[in-house]
């Protein structure tokens, strides 16, 4: 599902309009009740207060009309008007008039009001400020902010949760809504699934409002929201007449005295998505525990005892996925600087190969095209340098990817595959996953899809879809104290059974239950 700018929705609308042959006003009523029929079909009535706090803009004036429809239903409702700035919209103004005929008589709050008081059971509707938002809210709307977040109500947040930028970061922490719940119009928006924005958002559901279906589709987008959908389209199906020599051979590079099992993780990574065949390459002292824990390995050693010294081997692997528990002996960074001068086979890059690359001067150069590297947080740093901010990480990124033509897969609770310009948003995974040797095992995944023939960028936003899938399927077994990495390994077999998994429709079940 493609993530859209803030322009591409104006501009979607837009079309919509003037295809559909409606007016924007009857678009702003069309989303309304939408929302209005979400919240009507949970409270049935209930007479719980409801507060809806409302911009002067096009988001407010959604809360105007979901206003007219909850009283309309006899709902108990307040409305406040959040007086910020004096360009009311149209579509606000011909809503606001229609509430006054109704007999409703919003509060008006300016700088010097009085907030109100709002009790921990009471509802708030947030519908402040929208995707329109672009400069920090004035001091007094931020403090009115702190008061709805301070309140404890239920809050419900139409389109964005006020305060949360499109594609910027918040002014401060305080600054913005603390959503229970979002309801976003037609697409998933960016700063819903980044670690600084995303806590703004508990949990978030899309409402279709009928914008232009083609014209979306045909929009090209920067980012990219990774479902079971999407990964489907790049599926390679196992073929009949097929031999392991046709799903290539992973060789993965690693391990030190103390961390062979990083590598032990790995390889049955690798073998687990169906690489045709496994290779670790290790130390000397991995020998005996490779072989012993994980049989369907082949095992190459080193010459030196405890860490690599010399990667030096004679047979042809497809990919190597390098770097978990390899250490950061000068001996370790010598012999793989050695190894990229002369190296042509695709690269998965992880661990302290990374750090490694970012402390060698003139190694990143040296990575072959379209080499993948999987770093968590403190690896992107020693990659890139200081970000400002999430929002400055992605941009970084994007450099980087471009600069050393390289995919990135920055690891955290929504995984982002950037390259080029372009990023991949994962959606499954769980907290669980943070966890020693979960990120060896989506290396050696990820090196097990590239050996099997899928692309660089395939493998990586494919494997670490699996990976994450992988984990929601075992956190069911385990919860997320208890997933360890080989929980992972355990379930990726039925990660990938999952894909095929069709969900009935509710209505189907009926029919079936009659
Ligand atoms: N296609 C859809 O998704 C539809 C969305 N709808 C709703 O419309 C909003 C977007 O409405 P819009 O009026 O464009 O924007 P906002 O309501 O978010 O903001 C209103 C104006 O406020 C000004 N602004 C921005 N930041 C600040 C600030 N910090 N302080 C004061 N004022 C601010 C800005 O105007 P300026 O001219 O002053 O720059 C905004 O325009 C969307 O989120 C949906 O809720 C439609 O109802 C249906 C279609
Ligand atoms: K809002």
């Amino acid at each position: 599902m493609k993530i859209f700018s803030g322009k591409q929705i104006y501009d979607a609308d837009k079309f919509t309009i003037e295809k559909q042959q409606i007016t924007s006003e009857q678009l702003m009523e069309r989303a309304a009740i939408q929302i209005f029929n979400w919240i009507h079909s949970r409270l049935q009535g209930a007479q719980i207060k409801i507060h809806l706090f409302c911009g002067i803009g096009n988001n407010g004036g959604d809360g105007l009309v979901l206003a007219r429809h909850l009283n309309e239903h006899g709902y108990n409702i307040d409305v406040h008007i959040v007086n910020y700035s004096d360009s009311r919209s149209e579509d606000f103004l011909i809503n606001l008039d229609r509430l006054k005929e109704k007999g409703i008589w919003p509060n008006f709050l300016n700088e010097d009001a009085t907030f109100p008081a709002i009790a921990q059971e009471d509802v708030v509707v947030d519908a402040i400020f929208g995707i329109g938002l672009n400069r920090a809210p004035d001091d007094w709307v931020q403090n009115l902010i702190v008061h709805l977040n301070n309140s404890q109500a239920f809050i419900l947040a139409i389109d964005m949760p006020s305060g949360v930028f499109m594609q910027d970061m918040v002014p401060s922490s305080e600054g913005a809504i603390r959503a229970n719940y979002v309801l976003t119009f037609q697409v998933p928006k960016l700063a819903f699934f980044l670690p600084q924005t995303g806590v703004f958002v508990e949990q978030w559901e899309i409402l279709d409002i009928g914008l232009d279906w083609e014209f979306l589709q045909g929009m090209e987008t920067d980012y990219e929201l990774i479902g079971k959908n999407e990964v489907l389209a790049m599926y390679r199906p196992r073929e009949k007449y097929s031999h392991k020599g046709t799903y290539g051979h992973a060789l993965i590079v690693g391990g030190s005295y103390g961390k062979i099992g990083a590598v032990t993780l790995a390889c049955k990574g690798s073998l687990l998505v169906g690489s045709g065949l496994v290779t670790a390459f290790v130390p000397k002292c991995g020998y005996l525990p490779l072989q012993s824990s994980f049989p369907e390995a082949m095992v190459l050693t080193d010459s030196a005892e405890e860490k690599i010294s010399n990667i030096d081997f004679s047979i042809s692997p497809n990919v190597i996925g390098m770097g978990v528990g390899i250490g950061t002996h000068p001996t370790t960074a010598q012999a793989l600087s050695n190894f990229l001068d002369n190296n042509t086979i695709p690269l998965v890059l992880d661990a302290d190969a990374l750090n490694i690359l970012s402390e060698t001067p003139g190694l990143l150069d040296k990575m072959p095209a379209q080499s993948v590297l999987t770093p968590h947080p403190k690896e992107l740093e020693r990659l890139l340098g200081k970000w400002e901010n999430d929002f400055d990480k992605l941009r970084k990124v994007k450099e980087f990817s471009q600069k050393y033509d390289c995919i990135v897969v920055i690891k955290g609770a929504h995984t982002i595959t950037v390259y080029g310009n372009r990023g991949y948003v994962n959606t499954s995974g769980n907290p669980g996953m943070a966890t020693g040797g979960s990120g060896d095992v989506l290396t050696g995944i990820i090196t097990g899809l590239r050996a099997q023939g899928y692309s660089a960028l395939h493998a990586a936003i494919f494997g670490v879809y699996l990976h994450g899938r992988a984990a929601d399927i075992a956190v069911g077994e385990t919860g997320f104290q208890a997933l360890i990495a080989s929980s992972i390994l355990d379930h990726i077999g039925k990660s990938y059974l999952d894909l095929f998994k069709v969900v009935e429709p509710e209505d189907a079940k009926e029919e079936k239950g009659k």
